[in-house]
């Protein structure tokens, strides 16, 4: 079993509840164990402005599926949630979940970066994966930790469970 973490975000159509049924349906995710999720965290976009406000989180699994296994079911998930893929790049969306860390893996392939490429520069990702894995060495060496200290605090907002 890979220990993965997805980053979760969505800024249409009720955000929160959107992530509620992401959650939900990663659960159900077959040969996988749900572990955890971070507090959701509201953020302005980083991108093109003109567009509502996001709330993103970190979920965390074990699975035995492999990486684009996992990366057809999560696309699944997301177009079940009315995600229009090829919409413009960096616009308004439903619900987007990103595989953050495969394990140990380090992957460039047509469908799959892992890491993921904004990982380290995204406070709405950085630090709900430090609240769920404090202890966390990316594949880099890197600590979670070292990378929460050194990333500015703009406008992330730690939102109610
Ligand atoms: C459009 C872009 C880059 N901006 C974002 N901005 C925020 N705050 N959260 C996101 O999840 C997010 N996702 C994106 O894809």
């Amino acid at each position: 079993m890979q220990r993965v973490y997805l980053g979760l975000g969505a800024n249409l159509n009720s955000p929160k509840k959107q992530l509620d049924n992401a959650v939900i349906a990663l659960e159900s995710l077959p040969n996988s164990e749900f572990i955890a999720c971070s507090h959701y965290y509201a953020s302005r976009p980083m991108g093109p402005q003109d567009q509502p406000d996001y709330v993103n989180a970190v979920a965390c699994i074990n699975t035995s599926l492999e990486p684009e296994q996992l990366l057809d079911l999560t696309q699944a998930i997301e177009l079940e949630h009315g995600r229009v893929r090829k919409a413009e790049r960096w616009g308004a969306r439903t619900l987007d979940i990103d595989i953050l860390l495969f394990g140990e893996h380090i992957l460039n392939t047509e469908r799959l970066t892992v890491p993921h490429y904004g990982l380290t520069e995204r406070e709405f990702v950085v630090y709900p994966l430090q609240e769920i894995a404090p202890e966390l060495i990316l594949p880099s060496g890197a600590s979670i930790q070292q990378i929460a200290n050194t990333l500015p605090l703009n406008d992330l907002q730690q939102l109610p469970r």
